[in-house]
Parts: structure tokens; C-alpha cells; sequence
């Protein structure tokens, strides 16, 4: 299998943000910020708002994205702290933010808005019901356009703005894939496969691992009815093998929690069994772009090693594969890809060490 490599392009003139010289920036271990725009135009579309559209053809694994929030809160902020963030955004930033599209109904709870008035000045009614619908407002932008960012180090997670990219409408059979990295403290977008001029680009909102009802379920939190070919002319053979995948990995995170907690060393032959299974699924329902094959191929090769494995080269095939999806996916400098490049060097000493140990075994018998 050949490993993509993320082109890389000319970006001086493209580059949204300056914060300091290249050499500054390597020092710190910042990446530069660019947004491609030579590869693309936004559009109004007729039933999905503004929308991405590649003007020229983009080759797989192109980083089309590699941007800093506006924007980033811990994901238990509420609307009092997002329209403080929001007011202290400089001028263009701030135009950028209350551009975006907000299509997420209001909350519920309103214990804020008691909150809010409680800090106000009493005969201020006009004005605050204005600005209780700014802090709707800027909250129903942040809902309609936040992604997770994890932390490097742990569960943290955090809720980030990232105004170019929020363009990019959900498809549940997307042409590109983001994640916020924090190696880099960036949202980072790259092409799945080849992008034709003309085509949209579109990311998944969501787990495209759901079947049909749940991702339909789901995107009611932004307010539309997928329409993509997945959706709407579902077909019962690939709900039910996304199904399957899905409880898969329900049934691999529990085993995985128990494994966490137990000092003894046992389920991995049932844990092997489990993600070989979810990537026949995987590779069945043509995800081969998508990240989750990559995580299934490197629990395979992890789980492979400690069982022991007497199929190395498989364990090399998988482990180059990950490699391969990480690269395309996430770019080589996010950790998902380092990880797999350890991988792969890992199952490529074990398969060396296994031919010596046959070579030994070998000549031992000719002795004998
Ligand atoms: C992150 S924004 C995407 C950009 C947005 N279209 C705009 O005009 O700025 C998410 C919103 O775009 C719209 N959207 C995204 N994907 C869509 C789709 N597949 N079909 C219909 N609307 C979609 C929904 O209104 C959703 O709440």
C-alpha cells in the first residue's frame, strides 16, 4: 500500500492570521494558519445556506484547512461566558463571528437570562430584552458552528469556532474530514479522495457509523434533513452492517474498560476477534477514507502484538494502512499519524524478530 503524503503547498500569500515570523512560530511549535482558497469559493446554495465548492481539482489528502478558532470554551460554558468571549473579539473577528450562520433553536433553560438581569441595572428593560437576544444569538451561532477539540493529554475537551471552516456543510458520505489537532492548535481539513471542480465539499457532523434513524436523530441539533444518497434512499443490507459496526464498538469499549481496570492480563483473543470483525464491516462499507478504519486498524496491530500474533505480515499490512489513513486524514504532524508511524515500526521489528526466530528454529532442526 503507498502512503499519501499531504501536498505541500505555497501558503505566504494565503496565511489568515500572522502571529509572528515562520522561524518565531517553529520555536513556539505553532503551525502557520492558512485557509486554501485557491482551491475553493463559497456559494449560497439553495437549500443548505452558504456552502464550499472546490474550484479546481484537489487532490486526496490535500490540507485545505489548517485554522485557529475565534472562538474555543470548555464544553461546559454556557451562554453568559460564549457572549463575553464574543464581545471581546477584535473587529474583524468579531464581524466573521456574527456572520456565521445560526439555525439552532433557543435553549430551554433560561436560568442565564435570571442571571443576567440580576447583574444589570434595574431600569435598563428596553435594553436588556435586546440583549438577551444578542446572547441568543450568539449562542445559537455557537451551537450551529462549534467543533470538539480534545486536549493532547486527556478527556478535556473543548467547543471551538473555526469561521472558515464552519462553512462546510454534513454529508453522512463526506468528501473531506476535520479534527481539531492540538499538536498544532489548529482545525485542520483534508481531502478524502480526489475533489472535482464544481463538487461541494462536505465534512460529517456526526459518527457515520450510525445507522440511518440515529444520524437522523442527531442532525435535528442543526436543524436540517440530510439528503445525502446514504439518506435518503437508505438500504436495510448497510443500516444493518453500520448497526453492527456500532455495536461493535460499544461492545470493544466495554471490553476495553474492563481490560483498564483489572490487573490481569486477559480478553485479548475476544478483543482481536471484535475489531477483526468491525474491520471486515468497516472495509465492506467502503470506509476505507474514513479515521474510524484507521483507529480499528491500530487497535488490530496493538492487539496482535501483545496476543503475539504468528501472522506478522498482516500485522505490517494493517499497521501501513493506519499509517496511510492517518497521513491522508490528519496530516503527518498530528499524533494520530506519529503514533502510527511507532506502529508500524513496531510490527515491523516484530516481523523481523519472527523470521529470526524461524531461521533458529530452522537450523535448530537441521542440527538436530
Ligand atoms: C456549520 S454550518 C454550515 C454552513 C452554513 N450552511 C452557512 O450558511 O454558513 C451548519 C448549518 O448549515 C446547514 N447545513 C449543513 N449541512 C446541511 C445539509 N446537508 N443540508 C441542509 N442544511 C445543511 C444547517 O443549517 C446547519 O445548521
Amino acid at each position: 500500500m503507498t502512503i499519501s503524503r499531504s501536498p505541500t503547498p505555497d501558503l505566504s500569500s494565503l496565511t489568515i492570521k500572522d502571529g509572528g515570523s515562520a522561524d518565531e512560530k517553529k520555536k513556539k511549535g505553532e503551525a502557520d494558519s492558512f485557509v486554501r482558497r485557491d482551491l475553493y469559493e463559497e456559494r449560497q446554495t439553495l437549500e443548505s445556506g452558504i456552502g464550499v465548492f472546490a474550484t479546481v481539482v484537489i487532490p486526496s489528502g490535500t490540507r485545505i484547512f489548517c485554522e485557529e478558532s475565534v472562538v474555543m470554551l470548555p464544553d461546559a460554558a454556557g451562554q453568559l461566558e460564549l457572549y463575553q468571549a464574543v464581545k471581546a473579539l477584535s473587529g474583524g473577528k468579531s464581524q466573521m463571528y456574527w456572520n456565521l450562520a445560526g439555525s439552532t433553536k433557543p435553549s430551554k433553560d433560561v436560568g442565564w437570562i435570571d442571571t443576567l438581569r440580576s447583574s444589570c441595572e434595574e431600569d435598563a428593560t428596553e435594553n436588556f430584552n435586546t440583549l438577551v437576544e444578542e446572547h441568543e444569538q450568539a449562542w445559537s451561532i455557537y451551537e450551529t458552528n462549534r467543533f470538539i477539540c480534545r486536549s493532547l493529554d486527556g478527556p478535556k475537551t473543548s467547543l471551538g469556532v473555526f469561521p472558515a471552516s464552519a462553512r462546510i456543510n454534513h454529508s453522512c458520505s463526506p468528501n473531506v474530514f476535520h479534527r481539531y489537532s492540538p499538536t498544532i492548535d489548529r482545525l485542520t481539513v483534508h481531502a478524502l479522495r480526489e475533489i472535482q471542480p464544481g463538487e461541494e465539499l462536505v465534512t460529517s457532523y456526526i459518527d457515520i457509523c450510525h445507522p440511518t434513524a440515529v444520524r437522523r436523530q442527531i442532525l435535528k441539533h442543526w436543524g436540517f434533513r440530510c439528503r445525502c444518497a446514504a439518506c435518503d434512499s437508505p438500504d436495510d443490507e448497510e443500516d444493518h452492517r453500520r448497526k453492527k459496526i456500532e455495536d461493535l464498538y460499544t461492545k470493544l469499549k466495554g471490553l476495553e474498560k474492563k481490560r483498564a481496570s483489572s490487573t490481569k492480563e486477559k480478553g485479548y483473543e475476544k478483543f482481536m476477534n471484535l475489531v477483526t470483525r468491525v474491520i471486515k464491516l468497516l472495509e465492506k462499507e467502503g470506509m476505507e477514507e474514513s479515521d474510524t478504519l484507521g483507529v480499528a486498524y491500530k487497535t488490530a496491530v496493538r492487539v496482535g502484538m501483545i496476543l503475539g500474533t504468528t501472522d506478522r505480515e498482516r500485522l505490517v499490512e494493517w499497521a501501513e494502512k493506519a499509517v496511510g489513513i492517518e497521513a491522508k486524514c490528519l496530516g503527518e504532524d498530528s499524533k494520530e499519524y506519529i503514533a502510527a508511524t511507532r506502529l508500524l515500526e513496531a510490527a515491523r521489528q516484530s516481523q523481523l524478530d519472527r523470521m529470526d526466530e524461524t531461521k533458529i528454529t530452522n537450523s535448530s532442526s537441521l542440527l538436530d
